[in-house]
């Protein structure tokens, strides 16, 4: 078992709505985050990320079950670990006239954070050489890295970003995942939430899928999407029928599509093209069609109201 940054047991919540209507947000959340690298918290609007997130931070109380950081149980003694946390939640708020730098500066004296810190996450933000602009002229993705650069003030080993590429355009994500996975490098942990997988996907080292406040599945990227080992492959071969028969009478799963044939579980691809030549059926094409995270996500979350 690595060393956990976040542990949650049975993380229950639920909200009652001004109508009396009872929403259970959050139901027995087990939630593992390994120190170090980049965690992607997935899950489908409305599922509980936000939620989960609020309740590790103390900003809301679980109804039931427990949760630690860094070991320490939390929120009992949270204050023991917040100095290790920087968290993103909702849009801090920056002065539109000052300068990013003068922004970071004031937060920086506010939370007794050194003056140096600030031309220090200005650089690990990539936002040195724009510091002396003011925030107003700041695109959304140089905003919300400047919201970034203010969490690293204190230099916290746990980072959480709750869906900080809402509403930027692709280059903005980018910045924002390349400043993520800069951190994780750098051996900080990193949890950021997300409803689009793609995003999330090319930066994370590990992942927990949710969906209606419970865990579908975590680890690491390959082996949610299928321990990488076993892939489908597509077979194109003159007599479909026949070549279903000798592979499904080896013990595979065969499922017709269009002019080919999908073999799902297969480890060594050349294998197949054995089984058939042997029975005279000469494959013509063989295309490993490898499972990504959008699909595995989508199968998971099937019937969770995505939006
Ligand atoms: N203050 C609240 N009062 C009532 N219901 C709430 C409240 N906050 C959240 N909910 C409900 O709890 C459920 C989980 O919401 P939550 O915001 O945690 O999900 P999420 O996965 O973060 O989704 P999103 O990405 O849309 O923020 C939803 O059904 C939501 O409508």
């Amino acid at each position: 078992m690595p060393d956990l940054a976040i542990s949650t047991r049975g993380l229950r919540k639920t909200y009652r709505t001004r109508r009396g209507r009872t929403v259970v947000a959050v139901q027995g959340l087990d939630l593992d985050v390994p120190v170090g690298g980049v965690h992607g918290f997935l899950g489908p609007n409305g599922s509980g990320k936000t939620t989960s997130i609020r309740m590790l931070l103390g900003l809301i109380r679980a109804d039931a079950g427990t949760m630690t950081v860094f070991d320490r149980p939390v929120p009992a003694q949270l204050p023991a670990v917040v100095g290790r946390i920087g968290a993103i939640v909702e849009s801090p708020k920056f002065f539109p006239a000052f300068t990013g730098r003068r922004n970071l500066e004031l937060l920086a004296g506010a939370i007794g954070a050194p003056a140096q810190r600030v031309g220090e996450v200005l650089e690990q933000t990539s936002l040195a050489e724009r510091g002396k602009d003011k925030f107003k002229g700041y695109s959304l993705g140089m905003k919300q890295r400047l919201a970034i650069a203010a969490t690293l003030l204190k230099d916290p080993d746990l980072l959480i970003f709750d869906e900080p590429t809402n509403g930027l355009d692709p280059a903005g994500i980018r910045e924002i995942r390349e400043t993520m996975r800069g951190l994780g490098d750098q051996g900080k942990t990193v949890l950021v939430s997300s409803h689009i997988l793609a995003e999330v996907e090319q930066v994370a080292d590990t992942v927990s899928i949710i969906g209606h406040g419970r865990l579908l599945a975590s680890g690491t990227v390959a082996e949610v999407i299928g321990g990488g080992a076993a892939a489908t492959v597509k077979l194109g071969v003159a007599d479909r029928e026949a070549a279903a028969r000798v592979l499904t009478a080896a013990g595979l799963a065969v499922r017709a599509d269009g002019n080919h044939l999908l073999v799902d579980g297969v480890e060594r691809p050349a294998e197949l093209t054995k089984l058939l030549a042997d029975q005279q059926l000469y494959v013509h094409e063989l295309v490993q069609v490898r499972a990504d995270l959008e699909s595995v996500f989508l199968e998971l979350t099937a019937g969770e109201g995505l939006a």
